[in-house]
């Protein structure tokens, strides 16, 4: 089916895949570009990353379906098999990022063709949808001090034939190498002084690992340092190098190391489904909320476009929710130009050589009226001007009942240290809800086990009404890690639910861009109304105001 929106968790993994960040911004992406290097070391961390993968799914077991890419690696790093500062370096890097539409070993995958990408490799695919450990699963990573029958044994049970094993090693070993002290029997050193041997030369992700080996020039210490360890040698020359040849081209080995990390981050345990390849959204809505504001409603959504060029303009429109122009009778439709925008990508996009900028709205909302749904308008500076609706649908504001107020909701963490979000929800004065209470989701909490509660809100009558709303405060007072999503849900007379979906703790305190002015039309040819079709026309857009490109971001 196309794309809609809403569609979580697509959303949640599209925005990662493609803009590198947590909802508020957090850059698990800036950790690794530009093919950085681990600090103090000759190593990436790429490389680090890559190798924290592969020790994830080497414990999968094909014929009874368990193991594989489950983040179960988190609790076994002590284990002498995960030996090495790479690994913990990496689930430190990773920690603050799961939510509760990407799991810990979605993040993995993640991260895995973050790495590649950004040290010249190839565009991996992605899928979401893995479901984490939470315990330790079986040993199993092969050793480099393992027999060749050993090794494509391991290999066999994890569901690598021969060349797939080769081609796995050749793939996972043309970033980072071995390190003293972690592997003294491999590498020399003294003291505690970090020593990488690389396996290649090089921090890229090239087939310089192919071509040293098949010319005799290979410095690779799985090879040339100690013979009982010598475990890539063992593998690279197990099919009389007919693999290592068939990869030994920039463009074979990077197709070859596409289909085979690809195959890696799907090896998950038998009943996990994972999610069709993740693809860009061309117009993609996120961070949508009505919320109340010191006076009146507040009304914010961001929309992130692939730029056709930097006089790409876009305006939002919308309908009423309520009164004579209510889903635009008459034709009235209101609309404003974005407050700010902001450049966003990761090693992916930039790859791809798509270039996104998210457009921020705020708008100010009569209560009276509200919002019933809104779309975009685009103008690419090129002469196309386009209508972005949702496939036609719109994109729906679904409630006004019961909304998150950001503004007066607190991070315990940040004012005191302890554990806590003190949440402030504003519901309709005129809606007597038998219980308001929050539903809260945690990922990225210390001991990485997931944590989901709720918390009651009560009616806090020392908060003045605004705009025909009351306020309910409450807190959730548990350790939810570092960010937590949560929906506010107010249950009506009748039992229905109102609810104020995946709201994010993160966002408490980042500061909005600057509100719009509003504006009202009831030109026929911004779409809206009559809709279904997506409506293209030229010329008229010119008149949106010049942007500003200023992302402030403050904290209370
Ligand atoms: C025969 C199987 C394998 C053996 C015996 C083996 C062994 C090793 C050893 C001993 C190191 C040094 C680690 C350190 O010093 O921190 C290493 C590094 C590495 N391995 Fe493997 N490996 C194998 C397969 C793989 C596979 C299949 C991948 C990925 C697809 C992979 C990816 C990496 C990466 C990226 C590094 C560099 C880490 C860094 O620079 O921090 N390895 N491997």
């Amino acid at each position: 089916a196309d794309y809609k929106w809403p569609s979580l968790p697509y959303d949640a993994l599209e925005e990662f895949l493609y803009e590198g960040a947590r909802p508020d911004g957090s850059s698990l992406a800036d950790l690794v570009r530009p093919c950085k290097l681990r600090g103090g070391t000759n190593t990436t961390v790429a490389a680090e990353w890559i190798r924290l993968v592969y020790h994830d799914i080497a414990t999968h077991n094909i014929s009874d379906g368990t193991g594989g890419l489950d983040g179960s690696i988190f609790f076994e790093t002590n284990r002498a098999e995960n030996v090495g500062a790479g690994m913990n370096n990496t689930l430190s890097d990773f920690s603050t990022y799961p939510n509760k539409y990407v799991s810990r070993s979605d993040i993995i995958a993640i991260a895995t063709v973050f790495g590649v990408a950004t040290c010249s490799g190839p565009v991996i695919p992605f899928r979401g949808g893995r479901i984490d450990a939470n315990v330790a699963g079986p040993t199993g990573v092969p050793d480099a001090g393992d027999s060749l029958d050993s090794l494509t044994n391991n290999f066999a049970k994890q569901g690598f034939n021969v060349s797939e094993m080769i081609q796995l090693v050749a793939c996972g070993h043309t970033l980072g190498g071995v390190r003293y002290p972690d592997f003294p029997t491999i590498v020399a050193g003294s003291g505690q002084t970090t020593v990488v041997d690389l396996f290649d030369g090089t921090q890229q992700f090239d087939h310089n690992i192919v071509s040293q080996y098949l010319d005799g020039s290979t410095r690779d210490p799985l090879i040339v340092l100690n013979q009982t360890m010598a475990s890539d040698l063992r593998v690279f020359s197990s099919d009389n190098n007919v693999t290592m040849q068939s990869m030994n081209s920039a463009d074979s080995f990077a197709q070859t190391c596409t289909t085979i990390f690809d195959k890696m981050l799907n090896t998950v345990p038998s009943g996990v489904t994972l999610t069709d390849e993740i693809t860009l959204v061309p117009v993609k809505v996120s961070a949508v909320q009505l919320t109340v504001g010191t006076s009146q409603l507040q009304f914010q959504a961001n929309v992130r476009l692939v730029m056709a060029s930097n006089s790409t303009t876009v305006s939002m429109y919308w309908c009423d929710r309520y009164g004579s122009s209510a889903n635009c009778a008459g034709g009235l439709k209101r609309y404003a130009a974005p407050g700010g925008s902001l450049a966003v990508s990761s090693p992916i996009s930039t790859a791809m050589g798509v270039t996104l900028r998210r457009f921020q709205f705020v708008v100010p909302i009569a209560a009276s009226q509200s919002i019933a749904k809104f779309w975009f308008v685009v103008d690419y500076g090129n002469g196309t001007t386009v209508v972005a609706d949702n496939g036609g649908s719109d994109y729906v504001v679904d409630q006004d009942e019961v909304l998150w107020v950001p503004s007066m909701s607190r991070d315990k963490s940040v004012l005191t240290g302890a554990n806590g979000i003190f949440v402030t929800a504003a519901v309709k004065s005129s809606s007597t809800p038998s219980r308001v209470y929050i539903d809260c989701f945690g990922r990225a909490t210390t001991d990485f086990l997931p944590m989901n509660k709720t918390y009651d809100l009560a009616l806090n009558t020392s908060i003045p009404a605004v705009a025909g709303y009351t306020f309910y405060t409450g807190e959730a007072t548990d350790d939810f890690g570092s960010t937590m999503q949560f929906d506010v849900v107010a249950v009506g007379a009748d039992g229905t639910n109102s609810v104020d979906t995946y709201r994010q703790s993160g966002l408490i305190g980042v500061a909005l861009a600057p509100a719009s002015t509003v504006n009202s039309t009831t030109a026929g040819n911004v779409g809206g109304a009559s809709g279904a079709e997506n409506v293209r026309f030229g010329g008229w857009f010119g008149m949106v105001g010049v942007m500003s490109l200023v992302w402030t971001l403050s904290y209370l």
